[in-house]
């Protein structure tokens, strides 16, 4: 499901800064060549996660789900010079395509690109996050956001990617999969969470943002 019609969409996105060349190129090259490519965050949605790390020039920032490396090469723009962002992928295959568009950009040396299962690297993670962006595995979103909670300082902000799910969470008559409801599921879960403030913007795939009390 489309939730802009697309002259909309068009228009918005001509009247958004443009993509920085090496953006431009991940961009045209993981649709080219990856599949799956509507995973990636693109124009849009990338301008939205730099200008939340602009505006919060977080030292640390925590990435589940890096795919090809478009979102995180748009949330490390706003990282302070000591600034560093970990971004976490299980699928090793795409690893050495990530990896040299994140050597070819100036903000490369601020990205810890680790392959592993988030599920178990996180809680080795020994460090206090200022922004944190969910884009994985939808079954294990809670758990993510669970893993990460009490890493994420007073103030600092957690986005979660695609919960909307095409529309799917809205959808009745028909048998509710796996995915949607863990999605339901953790939207009810952060919504009803007295610790943090929340809000769902209808962006792309749907962009839930909590900040923490
Ligand atoms: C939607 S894509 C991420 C898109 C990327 N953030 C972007 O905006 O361009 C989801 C990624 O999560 C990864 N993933 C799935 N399960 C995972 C897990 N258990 N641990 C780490 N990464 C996982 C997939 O391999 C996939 O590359």
């Amino acid at each position: 499901m489309d939730f802009l019609p697309a002259a909309i969409e068009a228009y918005a996105l001509a009247h958004t800064s443009a993509e920085s060349p090496l953006l431009a190129q991940l961009n045209r090259e993981t649709h080219a060549k990856v599949l799956q490519s509507r995973m990636l965050s693109g124009h849009l949605q990338g301008r939205l996660l730099a200008l939340f790390s602009t505006i919060l020039r977080p030292r640390r920032i925590l990435e589940i789900g890096t795919y090809t490396g478009y979102s995180a090469l748009c949330l490390a723009e706003g990282l302070t010079d000591e600034g560093l962002l970990i971004t976490i992928d299980i699928n090793e295959e795409l690893e050495a395509f990530t990896r040299s568009f994140f050597e070819r950009s100036p903000l490369g040396h601020k990205i810890d690109f680790r392959i592993a299962n988030a599920a178990t690297l996180i809680p080795t993670l020994d460090e206090t996050f200022d922004l944190v962006f969910i884009d994985a595995d939808k079954l294990n979103y809670g758990l993510y956001y669970d893993l990460v909670f009490d890493k994420v300082r007073p103030g600092g902000v957690i986005i979660a990617d695609n919960v909307l799910w095409s529309g799917k969470i809205v959808q009745t008559g028909r048998k509710i999969d796996k995915d949607t409801q863990a999605l339901l599921d953790f939207n009810q879960k952060l919504h009803h969470d007295p610790r943090v403030s929340n809000v769902l913007l209808p962006v792309r795939d749907g962009l839930m943002i909590v900040w923490k009390h």
